[in-house]
């Protein structure tokens, strides 16, 4: 396990470096980023947030007790990503953060968003994501800017 930035930590607020080498220790980053997020029952974790500003995070959203229609997905690296198109709609919904534990906020997030990524093989993806997925997208994308839940408060 990796330890996780708490709230006022610089790198928090720091903007992410690009991803530019996809190598094994990229993947053991991703590896022990999935080990911390599961232990913590996350459904999303930042590379900031275990210390390492890189452009990368992990996306695995799952049932859970305040998303019960969460769909069911295999956990997925996502790497420099960009978020192209964003829906009209947004939908106001309860968030927590690992680096700011036992806060939980209502943050308006786009309804669904068109974003372009590289997986851990470097290989491109682009798609559409909707619903509780766009959402972790969003929050896991704004730790990448250096944005999190208290600057998002509304
Ligand atoms: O701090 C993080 O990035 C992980 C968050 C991700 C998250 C994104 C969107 C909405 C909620 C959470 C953790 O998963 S916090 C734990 C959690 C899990 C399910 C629902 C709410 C909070
Ligand atoms: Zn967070």
């Amino acid at each position: 396990m990796l330890s996780i930035a708490i709230y006022g930590e610089k790198i928090l607020n720091q903007q992410a470096e690009p991803v530019t080498v996809f190598d094994n220790q990229l993947h053991t980053l991703a590896d022990d980023m999935l080990a911390t997020m599961q232990q913590a029952h996350g459904v999303g974790i930042a590379a900031p947030q275990v210390h390492r500003s890189l452009q990368m995070f992990i996306m695995a959203s799952n049932p859970n007790s305040r998303y019960s229609d969460a769909p069911m997905m295999a956990p997925q690296v996502v790497i420099n990503p960009q978020i192209l198109q964003t829906s009209v709609e947004q939908i106001r919904g309860e968030e927590g953060c690992l680096s700011l534990p036992q806060e939980r906020c209502q943050v308006a997030r786009f309804e669904s968003i068109e974003v372009r990524y590289q997986d851990i093989s470097g290989e491109w993806c682009q798609e559409w994501l909707s619903g509780f997925v766009a959402r972790i997208f969003q929050h896991e994308f704004d730790h990448l800017q250096g944005i999190t839940l208290r600057e998002r408060m509304s």
